[in-house]
């Protein structure tokens, strides 16, 4: 029987029948967060479970801290509690914790590849939607509860049923300036943001096989986007050449052991997908959110669309609504639209490689008058390194503002936020109402399309910006 690389990734895992159509599976990694990571040790405690292998799971603050210049976890006071219990948590069970200030620190699902914490094959799991990133390694990963979280602390397994299987291959080579922030919104716009529920999606294809490592990552961040909890690239040489050397990547023979494993992860020429959807990448163009979903894109040389030709009452109404809430006029070009703000950073597009590609756009130029720019690396490790390649300045001198690693404006849960009525673009993953900030209007792109952005003070097309 031909298999998918979700039946190997599945079988490596499963236990057997949980009953009611769902298995047990084992878990092999479990990352814990400021939120639901210390809500699932506060749990633990008022349950009295112990932690069998508290050497599987990893913590680090992300959420609710503030990304400020010398911030400790008491900057942000309302965050301080959940940094309080995340310490406390992480110190009585003996599991490691990349904390404030420390070396590894940083967004879950940027530490987590980073640190060689997640690797292909391994079945991850965090309180935290987007734990589909980690499938850019070729990792089983997904979002749970806490309470999920607490009964894998205590047990190492979950209950869960098997997703249906969908291939997303785009085939061909994407254009210049296309990215895989733009191919993976393109999907979204393309298939609706619903389109995923129920399937783990394996992104393949010739364009996808040419995709370096960071960029599958950004690709799997926004399967939830689509819908779907899981997301994953079949890991290939590429993968193996960047997780090589990282701290907790096996070493050795134990990594010529893994490697050997790892190759057999890919589905079978002949496997058959419960569902499959083939995309030009030569048709995909640098995109840009319009709206407060992220089906709400369209290419950035493209105009606001019509709720008048939205294919259903329902879109329509949600249509007028989005373009209410984010003060745009249909028919009219998206470039042009004037902007106040630009943020850099995310789980999706602050890796080192982002960063290279905004500043790339912004050496020798100016943020333009009148515009808040931030950039917020996705963790300790990329800011070190991308001081080190002086990308740091290059961002300072063009007026952006260098901060301290987190998720910040991504979900303003930080104290942080972009002020009522104000529009930004943001490399982040999601534009819903309110997301950034109270009334904070959000357009998603990629990082050089925010830092061109940043530049012009309105949405422009990176393709007319020659670096
Ligand atoms: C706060 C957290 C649980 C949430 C998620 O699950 O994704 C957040 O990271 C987000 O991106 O909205
Ligand atoms: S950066 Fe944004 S999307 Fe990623 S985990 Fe943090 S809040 Fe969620």
């Amino acid at each position: 029987m031909p298999a998918t690389l979700l039946d190997r990734l599945w079988a490596l895992h499963r236990i057997g029948p949980a009953g009611g159509g769902q298995d047990l599976i084992h878990i092999d990694r479990i990352l814990l967060h400021d939120l639901s990571g210390a809500r699932a040790l506060t749990e633990v405690a008022e349950k009295g479970y112990a932690i069998p292998n508290p050497g599987l799971a990893f913590a680090t603050p992300d959420h609710a801290v503030s990304s400020a210049p010398g911030r400790t976890a008491e900057t942000f006071a309302k965050g301080a509690g959940g940094v309080k219990a995340l310490r406390e948590g992480a110190a009585r069970h003996g599991i490691r914790l990349f904390d404030l200030g420390e070396d590894g620190q940083g967004i879950v699902h940027v530490m987590g590849p980073e640190l060689g914490i997640v690797l292909p094959g391994l079945c991850v799991i965090c309180g935290d939607s987007h734990t589909c990133t980690n499938g850019g390694l070729g990792a089983l990963a997904f979002g749970v509860g806490s309470s999920e979280l607490a009964h894998a602390l205590a047990t190492q397994t979950l209950r869960i049923a098997k997703p249906r299987s969908m291939r997303i291959r785009f085939e061909g080579a994407f254009p210049a300036g296309t990215t895989a922030k733009d191919a993976v919104l393109a999907a979204i716009g393309r298939l609706g943001a619903g389109a995923g529920a129920g399937y783990a999606v394996e992104w393949a294809g010739s364009a996808v096989r040419a995709l370096p490592v960071e960029a599958r990552l950004t690709l799997c961040n926004l399967t939830i986007e689509l819908g779907a909890r899981i997301g994953f690239v079949a890991p290939d040489e590429r993968v193996f050449e960047w997780v090589a050397g990282r701290d907790l990547a096996p070493k050795g023979e134990m990594w010529e052991r893994a490697v050997a494993h790892w190759r057999t992860l890919r589905s079978d020429d002949d496997a058959v997908f419960d569902a499959e959807q083939v995309i030009d990448a030569g048709t995909v163009a640098p995109q840009v959110t319009w709206g407060t979903s992220p089906e709400h894109v369209i290419p950035v040389d493209a105009t606001i669309p019509d709720p008048k030709d939205a294919p259903d009452a329902t879109r329509r109404r949600a249509w007028e609504e989005a373009l209410a809430y984010q003060g745009l006029e249909p028919g009219r070009p998206i470039a042009g639209t004037p902007i106040d703000w630009v943020f850099i950073g995310s789980c999706t597009n602050a890796r080192l490689s982002d960063l290279r590609e905004a500043a790339a756009l912004l050496r020798g130029r100016r943020v333009a008058a009148g515009v808040t720019a931030w950039v917020v690396p996705g963790s300790v490790r990329v800011k070190r390194e991308a001081e080190a390649e002086g990308l740091d300045r290059v961002f300072t001198e063009a007026g952006f503002a260098w901060r301290e690693p987190g998720c910040s404006l991504c979900v303003a849960a930080n104290g942080e936020a972009v002020p009522p009525g104000a529009r930004c673009v943001s490399t982040s993953n999601r534009n819903f109402v309110g997301r950034q900030g109270r009334g904070a209007r959000t357009h998603l792109a990629s990082p050089a399309m925010a830092a061109a952005a940043a530049v012009a003070g309105r949405i422009v097309d990176v393709r007319s910006f020659a670096p």
